[in-house]
């Protein structure tokens, strides 16, 4: 097991349980409050000109707080490593769902596209875009709640959301034609047509435009036909022909699709539009931290208001409060003290 000085006395590491491009993730576990969570370790060398994805991914995830937007705990960055420690989701990939399910029913993908466009709507109000949109990017927690991932190609155009951007990045399969055309687009719409290729798979099973040559793909992409199987509703063929449109000015809006019939079927109220990004202030987890570490609950509140809310306080007190959330009890071991 390799011993990465910078976690030491913060985290135990455990197994590997994902490896991408240039990053690869271990399971850990936080020592002062046992809690588990994802080490995202990237070594600087092999992060090459990739370096400030990184950086962008964290300063969105600092300010991203919503209950489908995976948590950023706290990152730490040595001469040769970064490592983002983030929240745990245990359910694995969507994408794997899906595909050991064969396809999910109507209420089930209800279910869940209603948190991605929470997420989406969220991030579209702060006016970023996530842009890489996809099945891989979306992991389930333990309570099969979903959180969105990867915020490395996130973009917050530095004149708001409705500017356009240029750079083509993400993965085909999930582009949207103005995309892939390398034409001049807006996030906002790019992300509207990657969330209609997650309705589809999640409720097909497949991806509506898929083909081994990326030339076929692109030709399907741009055409906007696919298939519609006998067993999609009227609604659902609406709502997705709604996502799927060529022209991103005739693509469904974020604000329509909250609103949309499909998503508000067998709920009382539409996908609701959040700004919340502050910290909750909590006496309890105050208190459990003051307890150890001396300080007065309001001095260690202000400290983490003003801190950068990416060391080791941030991550202990967020871990806290889940573990509050999920009803469990509030506890720090001593052995931490002194990395307070
Ligand atoms: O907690 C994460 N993953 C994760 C944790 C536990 C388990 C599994 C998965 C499934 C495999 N069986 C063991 C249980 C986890 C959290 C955050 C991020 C992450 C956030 N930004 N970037 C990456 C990635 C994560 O993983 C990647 C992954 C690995 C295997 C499959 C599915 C997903």
């Amino acid at each position: 097991m390799v011993r990465y000085a910078a976690l030491k006395g913060l985290y135990d590491l455990e197994k590997t349980i994902g490896s991408g491009g240039f990053a690869k993730v271990k399971l850990a576990t936080h020592i002062a409050t046992g809690e588990k969570v994802a080490i995202k370790i990237m070594d600087k060398i092999s992060l090459g000109d990739d370096l400030p994805r990184v950086k962008l991914e964290v300063q969105a995830l600092k300010t991203l707080l919503h209950q489908h937007i995976c948590r950023l705990y706290q990152v730490i960055e040595t001469d040769s490593h970064y490592f983002m420690v983030i929240e745990y989701c245990s359910g694995g990939e969507l994408f794997d769902h899906i595909v050991e399910k064969n396809r999910l029913s109507e209420t089930e993908s209800r279910k869940f596209f209603r948190q991605i466009v929470s997420a989406v709507a969220y991030l579209h109000s702060l006016g970023y875009a996530h842009r890489d949109l996809k099945p891989e990017n979306v992991l389930l927690d333990r309570e099969e709640n979903l959180k969105l991932i990867d915020f490395g190609l996130c973009a917050k155009p530095k004149n708001g959301i409705d500017s356009h951007l240029q750079t083509s990045c993400g993965s085909p399969t999930y582009a949207a034609p103005e995309l892939i055309l390398g034409k001049k687009y807006l996030g906002s719409e790019v992300d509207i047509w990657s969330m209609g290729v997650l309705l589809y798979a999640l409720l097909c099973g497949f991806l509506p435009f898929d083909d081994n040559s990326i030339e076929n793909l692109y030709r399907k992409i741009l055409s906007g036909k696919y298939d519609e199987p006998s067993w999609l509703s009227s609604s659902s063929k609406r709502l997705i022909r709604a996502m799927l449109q060529i022209d991103p000015k005739k693509r469904i809006t974020i604000q329509e699709l909250c609103n949309h019939p499909w998503i508000t079927a067998g709920f009382l109220n539409p996908v609701s539009f959040v700004h919340k990004t502050n910290f909750e202030k909590d006496d309890d987890v105050l208190s459990t931290m003051s307890a150890i570490c001396g300080e007065h609950a309001s001095d260690i509140w202000r400290k983490l208001v003003k801190s950068d809310r990416t060391d080791y306080r941030t991550a202990t007190y967020l871990l806290l409060l889940d573990r509050k959330l999920r009803g469990l009890s509030l506890r720090i071991s001593p052995s931490a003290k002194s990395h307070f």
